[in-house]
């Protein structure tokens, strides 16, 4: 018999079983073998279409209709119930705050018990668990990796009596298509109050685990800041300024963090905008980092010849940056010297954008979940550094937007000697206490007038951060011309000493004051910068008596060098 007969044979047997109830058509798709063909399809459509054949249609629909709105009305209600018994936070990844969460949920058993954990050496600007044994492996600064949340992989805890899960995971809505990443924390309560504590605790042992560091980051693309560095405070004593330099800064940025009102009185843009300028190696940069310290701000740092950044990059960007924090632009004078054509269109443009202030001034407005702190305490400062002051465009220069200029030398008496007398005091030992006045001091701090300094080769710096053929711990004997007429009590310190004991040398502090008078002579005011002195000083680390003893020999070798330098570029 044919199959398709036999199939239709049961299937009929079916239908008059359900009393028609289930119907079935069969069209057979295959060749008739025989001369007849199919038996009858035609009454099997119809039969389709019959009264019965309806009702169950109609049947299905109306089931399949029912299950769909239960489905939905089921999901509706889990997603109000939802609503109603979880508090929900979603914080971005690339955001601060997700430090905050990150770091706090570090410091809780939920990591150490946790099977499934990411581990980087880089800390995202966190010290958060010290693995023992790793000290020494190279993995990250004294063995300190971070653990974060692994992706897609949620982490239950307990908050103040109440469930909490932890949830980082990728969402499509990033910028240009990039998929973003979040930290999604829910709490089972209804009370908001409780996701603001956790917030304001992760928030308080954050800051209370990096109040002694600042972070770095660079622009990347134009609307990310990457974090490329986690440093220490610098002490605000370790930059060696001639007197008053650093306090005014200082204080100025400290008034302007403070004046936020006083500005919006007056409708003055909240901005404020410091130039360094002058010889390389002075301690710009290193101004800018003790102030940051100081400050408790990060650093951005803008860098405008390496990107290719039109307005609208640069406004984003800026619109990127957290409310309360340092841009700094290195070397202003090489992305924006006279004649020099940028993307950006105007030097008026330039200039406000440069500024790097309110981005609702610019039209460029924090996205929502940036920083804000403190009304009293926001504000963006901007520092531009350049060693070429008559380079820059006259729009930079203009009253209103870099509001100080502050001009950098060559180190003066006062500054060679403060530095050998840090560089060869013990932190710990008896010249660290107080440093006493210095009588001879520098200029005046801020000078608004041209630069006359010169430069000196950075070559020069390197050179003696090498080491040259004097550099190491060995102690070979001290020239003992270099001892005469210093007390015996340094005689016994450094004649002899031992390799291992080759730390820092102890001395008092009139025997470090002496000997710092000592190098200060020896030394050309306003001849060498400061980074050259602290280059030559290193390769003398604990040879304080022989860095003496040297110098003169030294210094008439720079001029020289200098000289020949001097003379080979004017024959050109
Ligand atoms: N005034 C200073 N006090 C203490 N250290 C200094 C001082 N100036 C320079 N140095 C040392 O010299 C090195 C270079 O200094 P820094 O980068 O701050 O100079 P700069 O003026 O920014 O130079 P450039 O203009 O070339 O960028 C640093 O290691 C720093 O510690």
């Amino acid at each position: 018999m044919d199959p398709a007969q036999v199939l239709q044979t049961v299937l009929s047997v079916i239908q008059s079983q359900n009393g028609g109830a289930g119907v079935f058509t069969i069209v057979s798709q295959c060749r008739p073998v025989g001369p007849g063909r199919l038996a009858k399809p035609a009454p099997a459509a119809l039969r389709a279409l019959s009264t019965g054949a309806v009702r169950d249609w109609a049947r299905l629909f109306l089931m399949g209709a029912l299950l769909e709105t239960c489905r939905r009305v089921l999901t509706k209600v889990w997603e109000e119930s939802d609503e109603l018994l979880w508090l929900t936070a979603t914080f971005e990844w690339s955001d601060e705050t997700s430090e905050w969460i990150s770091y706090w949920l570090s410091q809780r058993k939920v990591f150490s018990s946790a099977r499934t954990i990411e581990v980087t050496s880089w800390c995202y600007g966190l010290d958060t668990t010290t693995i023992e044994g790793l000290g020494d492996g190279g993995m990250g600064e004294d063995g300190k990796v971070s653990f974060i949340p692994s992706l897609d992989k949620t982490y239950s805890l307990w908050y103040k009596g109440r469930y909490m899960s932890v949830r980082r995971e990728k969402q499509n809505e990033g910028s240009y298509m990039r998929p973003k990443q979040v930290l999604v924390v829910r709490m089972l309560s209804r009370d908001p109050q409780l996701l603001r504590d956790l917030l304001m605790e992760a928030r308080r042992e954050y800051k209370e685990a990096r109040k002694d560091v600042i972070d770095v980051y660079v622009a990347e693309g134009s609307d990310h800041w990457k974090h490329v560095a986690k440093q220490d405070k610098r002490p605000m004593r370790s930059v060696i300024l001639d007197s008053g330099v650093f306090e005014l800064v200082l204080d100025d940025a400290q008034d302007f963090l403070r004046s936020r009102q006083w500005y919006a009185d007056r409708g003055i843009p909240f901005r404020r905008g410091y130039l360094l300028y002058g010889a390389p190696g002075a301690g710009k940069t290193s101004m800018i980092h003790s102030i940051a310290g100081e400050l408790g701000l990060n650093i951005y740092i803008l860098s405008l010849t390496a990107m290719a950044l039109d307005d609208n990059g640069l406004k984003s960007l800026i619109g990127h940056l957290p409310e309360a924090c340092i841009v700094l632009i290195e070397d202003i004078d090489a992305a924006f010297h006279r004649g020099m054509k940028r993307n950006i269109s105007d030097p008026e443009q330039q200039a406000r954008l440069l500024a790097a202030q309110e981005g609702q001034q610019d039209g460029g407005a924090p996205p929502p979940g940036r920083r804000r702190e403190g009304a009293g305490h926001e504000g963006r400062i901007l520092f531009a550094t350049t060693n070429d002051y008559s380079a820059l465009d006259p729009a930079l220069l203009r009253p209103g937007r870099l509001d100080l200029h502050i001009e950098f030398h060559l180190a003066s008496e006062y500054q060679a000697r403060e530095l050998f007398r840090r560089f060869y005091t013990a932190a710990d030992g008896p010249g660290s206490s107080e440093t006493k006045d210095v009588d001879e001091k520098g200029g005046n701090g801020a000078v608004c007038t041209s630069s006359s300094t010169s430069n000196v080769s950075a070559g020069a710096d390197k050179e003696a951060e090498k080491g040259g053929p004097q550099a190491g711990n060995s102690m070979p004997a001290v020239p003992s011309e270099a001892l005469n007429g210093l007390p015996e009590s340094v005689h016994s310190v450094y004649v002899g000493m031992s390799r291992k004991t080759a730390n820092l040398p102890r001395l008092t502090v009139d025997e470090v004051e002496e000997l710092a008078e000592r190098f200060a002579a020896a030394i050309p005011p306003r001849t060498f910068s400061m980074a050259t002195l602290q280059g030559y000083l290193m390769a003398y680390k604990v040879r304080p008596l022989e860095a003496i003893a040297d110098a003169p020999g030294w210094v008439e070798k720079r001029l020289q060098e200098k000289l020949k330098s001097a003379a080979g570029s004017s024959s050109k």
